[in-house]
């Protein structure tokens, strides 16, 4: 029988942590670190993340600003939003919430953000900062990832990890995180040939393909541990729907331990947010950035 591994805990336990940090930086500011949230368009499922984003902030002590802009607002105006609030000292952190609409370049929007305010850890100079191993603003949901592998491995050398998907969101990021432990990491995608093979030898499953229900039973180890990524809306046989993640949950009682979904990496993102936050404003008050490393 594998072990669950709560991401509800501990994304409270996180937050308990930052919620203490908060206050000691709020002494230092003499302000409490502010985040800026962008909302542009009514995605239902956007509109709940940035909710959630906005009441958490505020549990730990934080203060939060939204910016909700019709789903029709011009590129132009939207980088001139970021170019304000690059330039507040009163915002220590800014995230877009994605997906942008189709018209908006969200690269370029990304771009714009201030790299010691990008507490998505998504602009091009935290990507290089994170493979180089230097420090910086980290993605939420990897760091969430990592932590949650945290609670039950402590010495990664040695082990093979299997990433599926290859996104710069969740991929991409944890395959560095992981190397950077010193795991021997294959990053795999949807069109990987021989995958359940290749999963089938890892020691850690990071399963983000967002494909519900793609890794099987028989394609896990015996005493793997696994961590779901996937949170998928789908269709279920009673006529209502339901949270589906990318592993087939009942099938791998065999695994050392596996997050649920939901429950397990979704948290994780919200509370590695507000960690973050406080990362960014701790650098805004020049705090060395390589002590931000995972
Ligand atoms: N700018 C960003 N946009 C998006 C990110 C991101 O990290 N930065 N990630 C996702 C959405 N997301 C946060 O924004 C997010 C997704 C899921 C959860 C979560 O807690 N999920 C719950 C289930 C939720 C439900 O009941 O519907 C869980 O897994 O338990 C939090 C945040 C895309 N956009």
């Amino acid at each position: 029988m594998s072990a669950l591994i709560d991401g509800k805990a501990l994304a409270r336990s996180v937050s308990e942590q930052t919620a203490e940090t908060v206050r000691g930086l709020t002494e230092r500011l003499g302000q409490a670190p502010g985040l800026a949230v962008v909302l542009v368009g009514n995605d239902p499922a956007s509109e709940v993340y940035v909710g959630r984003k906005v009441r958490e902030c505020r549990k730990v002590g934080m203060r939060s600003t939204e910016h909700r802009l019709p789903a029709a607002t011009d590129e132009a105006d939207l980088l001139a939003l970021i170019e304000d609030l690059n330039s507040d000292p009163t915002v220590h952190g800014i995230l877009v919430q994605l997906p942008l609409p189709d018209h908006i370049d969200a690269g370029l929007v990304l771009d714009a953000i201030t790299p010691d305010k990008d507490v998505d850890g998504f602009h091009p100079v935290n990507v290089g900062r994170l493979s180089t191993g230097t420090g910086g603003l980290v993605p939420c949901t990897p760091l969430g990832v990592m932590m949650l592998l945290d609670t039950v491995i402590s010495d990664y050398r040695g082990l093979d990890a299997v990433v599926i998907g290859k996104s710069n969101i969740v991929g991409k990021p944890v395959a560095m995180l992981l190397l950077e432990r010193e795991a021997t990491v294959t990053v795999t995608h949807i069109e990987t040939r021989g995958l359940s093979e290749i999963v089938r030898k890892a020691d850690i499953v990071v399963a983000a393909a967002g494909a519900p229900g793609l890794v099987k039973g028989f394609w896990v180890k015996e005493g793997a541990v696994i961590i779901d990524v996937g949170i998928t809306r789908v269709a279920l046989p009673d006529g209502t729907t339901g949270l589906m993640g990318d592993v087939a949950f009942d099938e791998v009682q065999h695994a050392r331990a596996v997050t649920p979904v939901p429950g397990g990496v979704g948290p994780m993102t919200i509370a590695c947010l507000l960690s973050n936050t406080a990362k960014a404003a701790a650098l805004s008050l020049g705090e060395a950035r390589h002590r931000l490393s995972v």
